[in-house]
């Protein structure tokens, strides 16, 4: 690689997430909450970070794999639907440029083939010499090469689910959340070729500045960030017999701290608590002997 191909030295971080859409807002969400702050440029494509050397570029969010793997930003939210779709695109032999850091828990769907309702679905092989309409025509392509089906492949930039009623397709490969727009064109989901959420996209090797701390400064809140969704710090007492019994209900519980107290049999009991504490938890733990359960928000944690 001669010297000039060498990505240029950054003393910031850039970090391109969707400018509006479904991930914006919980992409911003995520970033603030890892302590990050902009000098606010909404309308904008370019906030300048304040609280740390981190900047953010809003952009569409097909554009996040290509701005990482060209060394324009440095990091991305986008959702592993986009990311695997252009990893397979830009595939030539060579080492892939980026890669997925971290699934980020949110922005769930999944690309599904969909086949007419009145279809009696009986396998891939149906789809033998049909014509599959997709925004998605790399994934869907090797998963046709896998499954060595012969199918045509017709890729389309929207509106997918209308394909087959405008006779352009027989079936379609989309994504789907809640399968309304499945339903409201007659089509039924039958195959899930990936489970998709919007992940932190990186480059697939380390940087040579100080970009590579500023990053692992923000995967580690990140990580933070992540593991703490959910969860609640868990106070009660309850007398040592119970608490083997109590222990079995608590399954999503880190290792609880006990304290014994007034030198008796009574122990206070502190867990953080990794899955939803639901008023019938609550009621279950009593039930079992926990007394003075209370639920606590965490709002930080460092490891
Ligand atoms: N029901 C859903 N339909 C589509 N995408 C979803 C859904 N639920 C979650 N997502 C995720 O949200 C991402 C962004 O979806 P959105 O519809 O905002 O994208 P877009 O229209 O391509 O936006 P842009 O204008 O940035 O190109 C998708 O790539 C996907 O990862
Ligand atoms: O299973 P559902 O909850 O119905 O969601 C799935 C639909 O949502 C997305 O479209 P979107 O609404 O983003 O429109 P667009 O892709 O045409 O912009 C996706 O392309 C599907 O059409
Ligand atoms: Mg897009």
């Amino acid at each position: 690689m001669s010297p000039s191909a060498l990505p240029a030295a950054r003393d910031r971080l850039r970090v391109a997430i969707q400018k509006s859409g479904r991930l914006s807002e919980p992409a911003r969400a995520l970033l603030t909450s890892c302590g990050l702050s902009w000098r606010e440029s909404r309308d904008r494509l370019f906030c300048y970070g304040e609280s740390l050397p981190v900047d953010l570029l809003l952009v569409r969010d097909d554009d996040i794999p290509g701005l990482i793997a060209d060394g324009v930003c440095d990091l991305g939210i986008v959702g592993r639907n986009v990311l695997a779709e252009q990893l397979l695109q830009r595939s030539n032999g060579g080492a892939d440029k980026y890669r997925e850091w971290r699934a980020l828990d949110f922005g769930a769907c999944r690309l599904d083939i969909a086949v007419p309702d009145g279809w009696e679905w009986d396998g891939p092989a149906q789809l033998r010499g049909k014509r599959i309409a997709t925004s998605y025509p790399a994934l869907l392509g090797a998963w046709l090469r896998e499954q060595a089906i012969e199918a045509e492949v017709v890729p389309l930039s929207g509106s997918v689910e209308i394909a087959p009623r405008l006779g352009q397709a027989d079936a379609i490969c989309d994504l789907v959340s809640s399968g309304a727009t499945l339903a409201a064109n007659q089509l039924k989901p039958v195959l899930t070729l990936l489970k998709s959420e919007a992940v932190l996209a990186g480059p697939a090797t380390p940087f040579s500045d100080v970009r590579e701390e500023l990053a692992a400064l923000l995967l580690r809140r990140l990580d933070g960030v992540l593991r703490l969704k959910d969860s609640k710090l868990l106070l009660f007492q309850a007398q040592r017999h119970t608490v083997p019994a109590l222990l079995k209900l608590l399954p999503d519980a880190e290792p609880p701290t006990m304290l014994q107290v007034d030198g008796g049999d009574t122990l206070a009991l502190q867990a953080l608590c990794h899955g939803a504490m639901t008023w019938q938890r609550l009621e279950d733990l009593k039930h079992a002997g926990a007394r003075g359960l209370m639920v606590l928000p965490v709002e930080r944690m460092l490891a």
